[in-house]
């Protein structure tokens, strides 16, 4: 069985975060191993961030990497410019499929990002990304474009591939079903159909650590991007209310239909 790292912050609503990771994980059979970057703390009106400082976040890193033979990694929320420095060292010295979910952008709340965070995101972390996977907002911020056509998201995917990440995936699901995939030279429209559903948070993260766990198993990358977005269409469908107007995927919800993973 593969060991798989996601880097990420905590949700204890646990729809996003290192815990959808690790649900999604399990639900792909790898064994699912975190490092926690930070506490995210959602209220209906609010987000509280608290960061872990890089000497915490170093100790377990240093921890997993120096004992376990991971296949490949995912991260998420890092938090800090000096987190992001420290994640792209670690994993400029391991050869394996890196899928990096810039988490610019929340559904719950505006993260307020300060411009040295993105540039180091772009500079530092992304050159090193096997595939990143923005929404629309993230993508705008990562590529400098106002997206407001499905020309504009592959002209921001192209500006994003001149970061020096080869695989790019921009997700609009949440207005039209379809996301954007560029890889290498080649495009790919990923269309399902659109949910009109308020049990969406988590549902990035699941995308990305499903996309991790299927290139750990040496899926390709479309292969790995069509499966997870399948997975993903379930986890929405079958998600969890947590009031009238939000509510957390479920990343069980593939075994829970019968469908095949
Ligand atoms: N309402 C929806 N119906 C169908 N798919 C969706 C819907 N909302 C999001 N998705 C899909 O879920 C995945 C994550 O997208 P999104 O929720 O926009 O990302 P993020 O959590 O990073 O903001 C993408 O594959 C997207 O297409
Ligand atoms: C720690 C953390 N990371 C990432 C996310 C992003 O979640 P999503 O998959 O909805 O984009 C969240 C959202 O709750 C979070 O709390």
């Amino acid at each position: 069985m593969e060991n798989v790292l996601t880097i990420a912050g905590s949700d204890s609503l646990a729809g996003g975060g290192l815990q959808a990771d690790l649900k999604t994980f399990e639900e792909f059979n790898v064994f699912g191993l975190s490092v926690i970057t930070s506490v995210a703390n959602i209220f209906p009106d609010d987000l509280k961030i608290n960061v872990l400082s890089p000497k915490l976040l170093h100790e377990q890193l240093d921890s997993v990497t120096s004992q376990v033979k991971i296949a490949a990694c995912k991260t998420g929320l890092l938090g800090s410019v000096e987190n992001i420095q420290l994640v792209a060292e670690i994993i400029n010295e391991c050869q394996i499929p890196v899928v990096v979910d810039p988490v610019l952008a929340f559904k719950e709340g505006t993260s307020d990002n300060d411009p040295d965070y993105l540039e180091a995101m772009k500079n530092d972390l992304l050159p090193l990304a096997t595939i990143t996977t923005p929404n629309i907002s993230e993508a705008e911020q990562l590529s400098g474009i106002s997206i407001s056509s499905k020309e504009d998201i592959q002209l921001a995917a192209t500006k994003i591939q001149q970061l020096g990440v080869l695989n790019v995936l921009i997700k609009d699901g949440r207005e039209t079903g379809d996301d954007y995939l560029l890889t290498g030279i080649e495009q790919h429209w990923i269309s399902s159909e659109k949910l009109i559903s308020n049990t969406t948070n988590g549902a990035g993260c699941t995308l990305s650590a499903a996309i991790t766990a299927l290139l750990s198993q040496n899926k390709t990358i479309l292969e790995s991007v069509t499966i997870a977005k399948k997975f993903v269409h379930d986890a929405i469908e079958l998600g969890v209310l947590i009031d009238t107007n939000s509510g957390s995927v479920w990343q069980g919800a593939t075994r829970k239909k019968g469908n095949q993973i």
